[in-house]
């Protein structure tokens, strides 16, 4: 079958179109193909179905597709399945648009937490309209035998946002951190974040899936909005290993802006 490669601040994906939802995935073939030695590589799995060929029962807040011809069927590295990606939106678009499946410069892309509206600019950049943000109070993990606590928040996808006090890069993110299942009961994602200067976060993540990644685009909008404080709209640069993004924060939503590419394309025989 035909795959690409791409990446959002080298947040990588295996990118799968089927546009008639006609592949069955299996949580083994999705680790398969992300494995970085004996698969292409990558952090997850975005397949690219028609909304109404998607036909998996939806709970949350529910793409259909008269507000996006297509969804993205998000995979973690790991094989499971996932709410949201924010860099995966970028790159789910840019292949869209690589690929001649649409031609606009602005349109919705389906996803188990709602339409994701999408902006390509002129310099190439991509902008997501990542939705609401919410709020969830404070929250604790256990990384390394250490209590970290932090700000629980959902982009669609459940995070634990955590200021630190220093420099990001001292932070071992090597063994997963455990979260208290009361308060995720999903699990989560994990950020460490700190201020490196007035409207800049330095950031890294553990991803609920996939281990340490180079840039997590629901991640980045967790930071910003555990850095700004509940309701505070405010606008953030946000750098992570892997590139930079911004943010923007309004009235209870987010708008992610960052770069997307396609590396590769060709054909595999799905593993599994
Ligand atoms: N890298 C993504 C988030 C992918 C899903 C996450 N690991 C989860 O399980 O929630 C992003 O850019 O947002």
């Amino acid at each position: 079958m035909r795959f690409a490669k791409g990446h959002g601040t080298e947040n990588d994906f295996v990118i799968l179109p089927d546009p008639d939802g006609t592949l069955s995935l299996s949580a083994a073939s999705v680790a398969a193909l992300c494995d970085r030695r004996a698969g292409i590589g990558g952090d997850g799995v975005l397949r690219v179905v028609r909304t109404k060929a998607f036909d998996e029962p939806l709970t949350g807040p529910a793409a259909s597709s008269a507000e996006c011809e297509w969804f993205m069927d998000y995979r973690n590295a790991d094989g499971s399945v996932a709410e949201m990606c924010g860099n995966g939106v970028r790159v789910f678009a840019r292949y869209l648009l690589s690929a001649g499946l649409l031609a606009e410069t602005s349109f919705g892309v389906g996803t188990r937490a709602g339409t994701r509206q999408v902006t390509v600019h002129e310099d190439s950049d991509i902008t997501v309209d990542m939705g609401p943000v919410g709020m969830l109070g404070r929250g604790t993990a256990v990384l390394g035998g250490a209590e970290l606590t932090g700000e629980r928040v959902s982009v669609g996808n459940p995070h634990l946002a955590c200021r630190v006090a220093g420099p990001v890069a001292g932070v071992d993110l090597g063994t997963a951190p455990v979260f208290d299942a009361a308060e995720f009961p999903q699990g989560a994602n994990l950020e460490v974040f700190c201020e490196s200067e007035p409207g800049v976060l330095d950031m890294r993540v553990y991803e609920r899936g996939a281990a340490e990644t180079r840039s997590c685009g629901t991640g980045i909008v967790a930071a910003a909005a555990a850095a700004s404080g509940p309701g505070t709209d405010a606008q953030w640069t946000v750098r992570v290993p892997g590139g930079t993004c911004t943010v923007a924060l309004e009235s209870g939503s987010a708008r992610l802006r960052g770069p997307a590419v396609i590396v590769a394309e060709g054909d595999i025989r799905l593993p599994g």
